[in-house]
């Protein structure tokens, strides 16, 4: 695991763009794609933006990027609240990405049918291949849920190397998900999160015995890939009295 913190959340941003973008130039070299699953919530967007920038135009070779959803609300594709949309809106949009080079969970179904489907559609999409996206990109909820992998839910002891449906009681809703052990196939696993909001969640994964059913996002550990955290010093500043 490798631990990046940075004095600014723009700095944090920057640094993961810059690894985006040496993570796509390998695979590219390697196997002629890169294959990236996205995250949604608060923290992503910035990073979208930024790649989305003229700046970054030309460091990927955008037309071999494929795009997954690394989980999903179970929304419309034209609800605020949908991961689709905002990643439309923030990169794939801005950057004249083809339709055929993104996969969006088909939200008009139910959500069992919905997370099937994309499962489905994953396999298809990698055939023979294993499942093994280039980089799985991944947010940090402040009650240590990653993806949709959220506390003291049945998808946390799921086994399986796929797409659930995940029920939040607390909020009534349905999500859609990445399985753990599909997210750590991955050949590179990057969390992003900032600010203060985030420190406790941060120092409870990080800096606390393994207890996946409250820190959900202890699932993710690799079994051959790479794990890195970006952080800025707020997100950070409970690590040092755990220890870490
Ligand atoms: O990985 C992810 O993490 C976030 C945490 O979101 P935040 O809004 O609390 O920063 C999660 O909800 C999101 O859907 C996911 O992709």
């Amino acid at each position: 695991m490798k631990l990046n913190v940075f004095p600014t959340s723009d700095a944090a941003i920057q640094a993961l763009a810059d690894y985006f973008v040496a993570l796509a130039a390998q695979a590219v070299a390697a196997r002629g794609r890169f294959v990236v699953a996205l995250s949604g919530g608060s923290s992503p967007k910035r990073l979208y933006e930024l790649l989305a920038s003229p700046a970054y135009h030309e460091q990927v070779s955008w037309e071999q990027v494929y795009f997954f959803f690394g989980d999903e609300r179970n929304v419309p594709h034209t609800s605020p609240d949908s991961n689709y949309l905002m990643a439309k809106k923030a990169l794939l949009d801005p950057l004249g990405i083809r339709p055929n080079q993104v996969f969006a969970v088909d939200t008009e179904e139910e959500p069992a049918e919905a997370a099937a489907q994309y499962g489905v559609a994953i396999e298809e999409f990698f055939g023979e291949r294993k499942a093994r996206f280039d980089l799985v990109l991944l947010g940090l909820g402040d009650n240590a849920h990653t993806a949709s992998l959220f506390p003291h839910t049945p998808v946390l002891h799921d086994k399986t190397v796929g797409v659930k449906e995940v029920w939040l009681p607390e909020q009534q809703v349905y999500r859609i998900t990445f399985t753990a052990p599909l997210i750590n196939q991955a050949r590179a696993i990057a969390f992003l999160a900032f600010g203060a909001g985030k420190a406790e969640a941060v120092a409870q994964v990080l800096g606390t015995e393994q207890n996946i059913e409250q820190y959900p996002a202890q699932l993710i550990a690799p079994t051959s890939g790479d794990v890195a955290w970006y952080l800025d010093e707020a997100a950070a500043s409970e690590l040092e009295q755990k220890g870490v």
